[in-house]
């Protein structure tokens, strides 16, 4: 490391004390300090780290990493160790792993974990996901279809990869460490079926998926493959856990709700609902019964999450801001409520209207279309959206 500074200073009282503070930083992210193995501290007035220096970008992650890993639970960390060993495993061995865990219980954290340490070894992970927007939740995440160069529509047993053995892609498949699929039980058996055919061709092995660590992650209780016209039936029967590979995969459970940990009622209640545990109301299926202390008002909630009026300043704010609802019925009522306090989307909308009026009457544009200010597009796309 004091190499690496010598050389970038070009001045070793510089670089002396650049090291003893990326040493102090490495060390505080354990719980330890420079005195606890006799080091002196760096000399501050020497410090001038340029923030835009890889290397210093590389030590931030690397303290970030020791933090992330540090907080991780017991049942994480004992994923993270067994998944840690099997990369580090040069054996010819399928290394196969399913990390179960309701919402919240850490799985986002888990994998993420696992991708910041191998990149800080400079090892490179393949993390995918089944959705665009989980896969964007990951570093470096893509989509299963991408990635492994799955066919666009239904797959069947037949169905191939469009990579080729030759090509740049295989190449960086062959060479990274892990693979990270979240969502795995959105994904349809069928995935499987196609993904370790291509693993096993790229790997040039017989083992499941070419004997590539491969780690899956997810929560049955959400949300099970897509199957066009399925019934019940047939949407189970495409799960991955009916996949013939499925026993194969050795498995972990993620038990405690990291996001509601300051509240074990809720967290319990939310586990027996997933489980499908909670009695449903007046014998009529599908049904439960919600606490009224989880229930709360849709006015309270709007006021909550846009307590002030739009405005020039704060739409960038207001941007930020969702209400996430099950259905898009109820999203157009919390859209229209939210934007009836605004008082002026109502006149943008007139606007556009009259304006598509007269474009349509006289089949042109009206010689002067009014302008729209930044305000009034923002919230016309609010009313849009
Ligand atoms: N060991 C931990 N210590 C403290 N907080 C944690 C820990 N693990 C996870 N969390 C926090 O708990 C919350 C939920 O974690 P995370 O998003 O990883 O869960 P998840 O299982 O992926 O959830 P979901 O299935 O809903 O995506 C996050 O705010 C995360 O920062």
């Amino acid at each position: 490391m004091m190499e690496d500074f010598n050389r970038r200073f070009q001045n070793v009282d510089r670089a002396r004390a650049a090291c003893l503070k990326a040493i102090r930083d490495l060390l505080r992210a354990r719980g330890k300090s420079l005195d606890d193995y006799g080091l002196p501290s760096p000399d501050e007035d020497l410090l001038e780290p340029d923030q835009d220096d890889p290397m210093f970008g590389a030590i931030d992650a690397a303290v970030a990493w020791q933090q992330r890993l540090r907080e991780l639970n017991d049942e994480q960390r004992t994923v993270y160790d067994r998944v840690m060993a099997a990369v580090d495993d040069n054996r010819n061995v399928q290394k196969m792993f399913y990390v179960d865990g309701p919402g919240g219980t850490g799985k986002t954290t888990l994998y993420g974990c696992l991708i910041s340490s191998l990149r800080n070894r400079q090892q490179t992970v393949l993390s995918v996901a089944y959705t665009g927007i989980a896969a964007s939740l990951m570093e470096g995440g893509m989509t299963v279809h991408s990635t492994f160069g799955l066919p666009l529509g239904t797959l069947t047993e037949q169905s191939t990869s469009s990579i080729t053995m030759q090509s740049l892609r295989a190449q960086r498949i062959r060479e990274d460490s892990l693979i990270v699929w979240d969502e795995a039980p959105m994904s349809p058996g069928l995935q499987f079926t196609v993904v370790d055919r291509l693993l096993k061709d790229i790997m040039g092995s017989a083992l499941p998926f070419g004997g590539k660590p491969i780690l899956l992650a997810g929560d049955f209780r959400q949300i099970l493959p897509v199957v066009r016209r399925g019934n019940r039936s047939s949407i189970v029967m495409s799960s991955i856990k009916r996949h013939s590979l499925w026993r194969e995969f050795e498995q972990f459970r993620l038990t405690r709700n990291m996001r509601a940990d300051n509240d074990a009622d809720f967290a319990a209640w939310l586990l027996r609902l997933g489980n499908g545990q909670l009695p449903s109301v007046d014998g009529i299926p599908d049904t439960v019964d919600i606490p009224p202390q989880l229930v709360c008002d849709v006015v309270d909630l709007t006021d909550f999450v846009y307590p002030q009026r739009m405005s020039l300043a704060n739409v960038d704010e207001f941007a930020r801001r969702i209400i996430l609802c099950p259905r898009n019925e109820e999203s157009q009522q919390i859209n229209s409520s939210a934007t009836s306090r605004h008082g002026r989307p109502k006149d943008v909308l007139i606007h556009r209207h009259s304006c598509d009026r007269r474009r349509r009457r006289s089949g042109k544009l009206p010689d002067r279309v009014p302008q729209l200010s930044a305000f009034e597009r923002a919230t016309a796309a609010q009313v849009d959206a």
